[in-house]
């Protein structure tokens, strides 16, 4: 572990902190500068002190790289209670409530039911106002509200992502495509009255769900009284908050009931690293809400990267308007390499060239803009014989897409084998599917008979009952549903019944629900229907082989492992080379979700500490005209 250097900016905070003439201290600045390692120095200094501070952030990740850090550089410190804010909420509920979650989600804490009730009402007024006199008004109660939402979810699935203009929204900018969107919409026979109605119910669901997860940390704000008995009870004095950028109004209302019970805060952050502006609240930010009454400190260098990365990062952030800039300190230079290819997602050249340079694949992460377009990426790797190790997520034959798809390949197969704990996992995403009309109790008691845990509550996996459990299900569904599942699809050729099953099963929207972002949610669906293809060409007893080698392999020890992660998952990390490959999935470009994709792409090239390594196709390099405007050739 290298020295901490403290300079001037440093030393004007921890000055602060003994002598605080405001309740809570900023410190915003940018990628690299620091932000975790001083807020690790202040939890040392007012330990010091006698206090013993609390440390909330974002992200688990962003928890666990808080505590790893104050483990590395002041070990003889008793581990600090950090907490997500979630986390922090769970806690409290289980210490004075008995109970880990407080009443249903849907009952709202005062203090924000109007900002969700705007967006809704706003909504179910656009939605009668767009009815015929004869059809029936949806009446503005707390009832209609729940079933809004979920209209509103089923409409998404149903709407955005199966057809088309609403599967190009991603593309489309309201404004400039409307001819488009005109022409589309009269092809399908849909009324542009409809697809602003449905936009607009979309807005508000993105922003219901943005203040409303059914997170504890929202639950927490219906008992406000306990968080100050928390903090009195353990004797805390002072607040401390990572990734200040991502805290929702959710946190930023316990952070005021924190404030009002008497404890400062010391917060740091990066305003360009917000990348959670498609949460529909684009106006929040947790800076803006603290300014006024904080004391503002800054620290204005980056120990991570060298020289021109900084400058190509300032110029990539500038046109968002914040004028802090990017400004290295490293000795180092860190020169972003551009690689022209044409398969984007083959890095096997470039970690071969590595290995061979002596270094460790353990230095390298390669950063993906979605968790879910990690497949090809993956599929380079296992070719080439490469280990990796997949950040925040599973690889894609572990997830959600990929079980649908082998619990398909299960019932069509002629000898059904089975083989391990995913087999269990894919039984239970397939029955989780609307169109199977399990309820949730008999889909729990499946879960119990397959899934038990031992004595240290690790997961017991039941193989030998998964057959019984698919003749079971079999009696459970509905009889066309069983005819097509199990007496269809061993009849007809694989490739031809697929489709038709998987819409018949209500596959899609199961995968679609499950994602954060309409975006994130293209990228499962895309995924599925890749994995989908593969089913039918390669037939259900090859794939399966074949996940199975891949399953196996990916749980071998290795400690030479290259790091695969999304984006998001890479905040607050640090890599000693970073390739961003497959720059064809990002729109790096103006456009109308441009500010945050300036931000996405900021936070991913400040992860590199040497090299940064960009992939391109003659294709998406004609599409991303900012590579060359930052200075990336
Ligand atoms: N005072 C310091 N002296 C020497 N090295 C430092 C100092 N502060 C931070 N570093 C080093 O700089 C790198 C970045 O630090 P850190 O992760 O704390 O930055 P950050 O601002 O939180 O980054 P990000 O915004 O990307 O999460 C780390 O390798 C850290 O060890």
């Amino acid at each position: 572990m290298h020295e901490l250097e403290w300079g001037s900016e440093h030393q004007a905070i921890f000055k602060w902190l003994e002598h605080p003439d405001h309740p809570s201290g900023l410190i915003c600045a940018r990628a690299g500068t620091g932000k975790t390692t001083t807020l690790v120095a202040a939890y040392r200094q007012l330990r010091n002190q006698g206090h013993s501070p609390l440390v909330l952030t974002f992200s688990n990740s962003g928890r666990d790289t808080f505590i790893k850090r104050c483990r590395s550089h002041y070990p003889e410190l008793p581990p600090p209670q950090a907490y997500t804010f979630d986390g922090y909420a769970l806690r409290v509920f289980s210490q004075y409530s008995g109970r880990s979650r407080l009443r249903p989600r849907r009952l709202r804490p005062d203090s924000l039911a109007n900002l969700i009730d705007l967006a809704m009402n706003e909504a179910i007024d656009i939605l009668n106002g767009s009815l015929s006199e004869d059809e029936l008004r949806i009446p503005r109660d707390s009832q209609s509200l729940a079933v809004l939402h979920q209209f509103i979810d089923n409409a998404k699935v149903s709407l955005s992502f199966n057809y088309p203009p609403f599967s190009l929204w991603g593309e489309l900018d309201e404004e400039e495509d409307e001819y488009d969107v005109d022409d589309a919409l009269i092809h399908l026979g849909l009324s542009h009255q409809r697809y602003r109605l449905f936009k607009r119910y979309e807005n508000a669901r993105e922003r219901l769900e943005f203040l409303a997860p059914g997170d504890a940390a929202f639950d927490l704000l219906r008992e406000p009284e306990i968080i100050s008995k928390d903090l009195k009870q353990l004797g805390i004095q002072w607040v401390l908050v990572d990734e200040f950028h991502d805290t929702k109004p959710v946190h930023e209302q316990i952070l005021r009931h924190m404030q009002a019970a008497g404890i400062r805060m010391l917060a740091v952050g990066d305003d360009a690293q917000d990348i959670y502006e498609w949460r529909g609240l684009t106006a929040f930010s947790a800076f803006k809400a603290w300014e006024a009454q904080s004391a503002p400190f800054g620290l204005s260098r980056s120990f991570r990267f060298g020289r021109p990365l900084d400058q190509i990062a300032t110029r990539l952030i500038k046109p968002l308007g914040s004028p802090i800039e990017v400004r290295s300190k490293a000795s180092h230079y860190t020169r972003p390499k551009l690689r022209k290819v044409v398969l984007e997602a083959d890095t096997t050249a470039i970690l071969e060239d590595w290995q061979a340079s002596g270094r460790n694949l353990g230095e390298c992460a390669i950063l993906v803009r979605e968790a879910d377009a990690s497949k090809p990426i993956e599929d380079a790797l296992f070719k080439a014989g490469i280990s990796y190790r997949m950040e925040g997520s599973r690889p894609y034959f572990l997830r959600q897409a990929a079980l649908l798809c082998q619990a398909l390949g299960y019932l069509a197969s002629s000898k059904p084998i089975v083989h391990d704990s995913s087999d269990v996992d894919a039984f239970l995403a397939l029955i989780q599917s609307p169109a199977w009309e399990i309820s949730e109790e008999q889909i729990s008691n499946f879960q119990k008979e397959l899934i038990s845990v031992d004595y240290e509550n690790k997961p017991l996996y039941r193989l030998d009952w998964l057959p019984d459990a698919y003749a079971i299900l079999k009696g459970l569904i509905p009889a066309p549903m069983a005819h097509l599942a199990f007496v269809r699809i061993k009849t007809t050729p694989l490739p031809l019944c697929l489709e038709e099953l998987v819409d018949q099963l209500n596959l899609k929207p199961l995968v679609a629900l499950s994602a954060p972002t309409a975006r994130a949610a293209k990228a499962r669906l895309q995924l599925f229907k890749t994995l989908i293809t593969e089913l039918g060409k390669t037939g259900p007893d090859a794939l399966a082989k074949d996940w199975f080698k891949r399953r196996q392999r990916y749980q071998q020890f290795n400690k030479q492992r290259v790091v695969v992660s999304s984006v998001q998952q890479a905040k607050g990390r640090e890599w000693v080379h970073v390739i961003l490959p497959q720059l064809s999935d990002w729109v790096l470009r103006e456009g109308a979700d441009s500010a945050n994709e300036r931000r996405h792409f900021y936070v991913a090239i400040t992860r590199a500490q040497e090299y940064l390594t960009l992939l391109a196709n003659a294709q998406s390099l004609a599409q991303s005209p900012w590579l060359e405007e930052i200075g990336i050739k």
